[in-house]
């Protein structure tokens, strides 16, 4: 029986039944964001399918996870290595893998897609899984830009579709925007406020507008930044510096840049000056374009801005 079959009455308690049965989430794309989100999930009690196209970023991404899921276990049970290894062995032992997502669906409560920024790449997606999945399940994309709305408009169940967009690193950051569209039903929002809290994350409400919150802050200031090393301003080691020490961001925006990756960043920013075309903040970069075509990534590529060891 589907939840909105069963559930007549648009009361609280009926989207902490639609959060409490959610236990068994789907994350498809296992890149930076998707191993973040299905470590938190698997650590937080629920079944986790995580499932990429690619078979060497699922294993990439299982090695991350257990790299990261020891530094979460350390920090939360300093000093008891007893409840320690039962934490990690039991969250590992909630986490599966696959390679094919429409496979991937049949049981699953809520989907989460953290897959490539294109938006004919997830809407793609999100059709075929609009087939496969249970009428319950909730889809949400952890898109950085673009419009949920339209990604949800190929399904058949925008009152079930949603925004779910988490910060990097996922298992740190303590922040998740919730975004509705129109279309989404109050169930499903408070489903996936609850769902959010049992993940450990304080929510806030987003409207589908660009960047939703923080990244309607966070981008412009981004590529402001690449636009003074353009000009030559100013290097980016001392913008780095000048931006932690004078106001107390724990990372300048080269390093940050580098972290979320620059072909994530290029994405967005080709998305926006696409879309609105008047608007300066949202100008792409040549250097930024430069970087992404010589394969400078970031962090992910082993060279970006700064170089990091493979
Ligand atoms: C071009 C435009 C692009 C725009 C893109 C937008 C992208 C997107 O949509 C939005 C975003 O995400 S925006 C991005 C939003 N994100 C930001 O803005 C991030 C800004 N940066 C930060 O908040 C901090 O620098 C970090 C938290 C990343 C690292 O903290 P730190 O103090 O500088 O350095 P530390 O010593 O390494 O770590 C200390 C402790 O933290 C813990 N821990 C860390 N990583 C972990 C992991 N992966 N797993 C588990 N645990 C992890 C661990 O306990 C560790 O202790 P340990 O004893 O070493 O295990
Ligand atoms: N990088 C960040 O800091 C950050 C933060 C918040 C949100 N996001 C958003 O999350 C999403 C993923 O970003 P990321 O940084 O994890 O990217 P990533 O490049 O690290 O990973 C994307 C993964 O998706 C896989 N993939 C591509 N098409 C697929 C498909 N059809 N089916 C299954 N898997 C597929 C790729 O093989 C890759 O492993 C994007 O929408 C991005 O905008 C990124």
């Amino acid at each position: 029986m589907s939840f909105f079959t069963a559930l007549t009455t648009r009361t609280f308690s009926s989207s902490a039944r639609m959060a409490a049965a959610i236990k068994n989430v789907t994350v498809i794309g296992s890149g930076l964001m998707g191993a973040g989100i299905a470590q938190v999930a698997a650590q937080t009690g629920h079944t986790v399918t995580m499932v990429d196209i690619d078979k060497a970023a699922v294993d990439k991404a299982e090695k991350r996870i257990a790299a990261s899921i020891q530094r979460v276990a350390k920090k939360k049970f300093s000093g008891d290595e007893g409840e320690a290894t039962k934490f990690i062995s039991e969250a590992i032992g909630r986490l599966n893998t696959s390679t094919d997502a429409v496979a991937s669906v049949g049981s699953a409560d809520l989907v989460v897609e953290a897959i490539v920024e294109n938006i004919g790449v997830k809407q793609k997606l999100f059709k075929e899984l609009d087939q496969a999945a249970p009428e319950h399940t909730i889809f949400a994309s952890n898109t950085s830009s673009l419009p949920i709305g339209k990604i949800a408009e190929v399904t058949d169940r925008k009152d079930r579709f949603g925004g779910l967009h988490f910060f990097n690193p996922v298992p740190v950051m303590k922040l998740l925007e919730v975004v509705r569209i129109p279309e989404t039903s109050q169930d499903t929002y408070e489903a996936m406020c609850v769902w959010g809290k049992n993940m450990g994350k304080v929510t806030v409400e987003c409207k589908d507008t660009p960047g939703f919150i923080v990244n309607r802050l966070l981008v412009p200031y981004m590529f402001e930044s690449v636009r003074m090393l353009e000009r030559g301003d100013a290097s980016a080691r001392d913008i780095d510096v000048a931006m932690k020490l004078g106001a107390g961001y724990p990372m300048g925006p080269f390093e940050l840049m580098d972290y979320v990756g620059l072909d994530t960043g290029k994405f967005i920013i080709d998305g926006w000056a696409k879309e609105y075309p008047e608007n300066p903040l949202y100008q792409p970069s040549e250097l930024l374009n430069k970087m992404v075509a010589e394969g400078k990534l970031g962090v992910k590529s082993g060279e970006g801005f700064y170089t990091y060891k493979k």
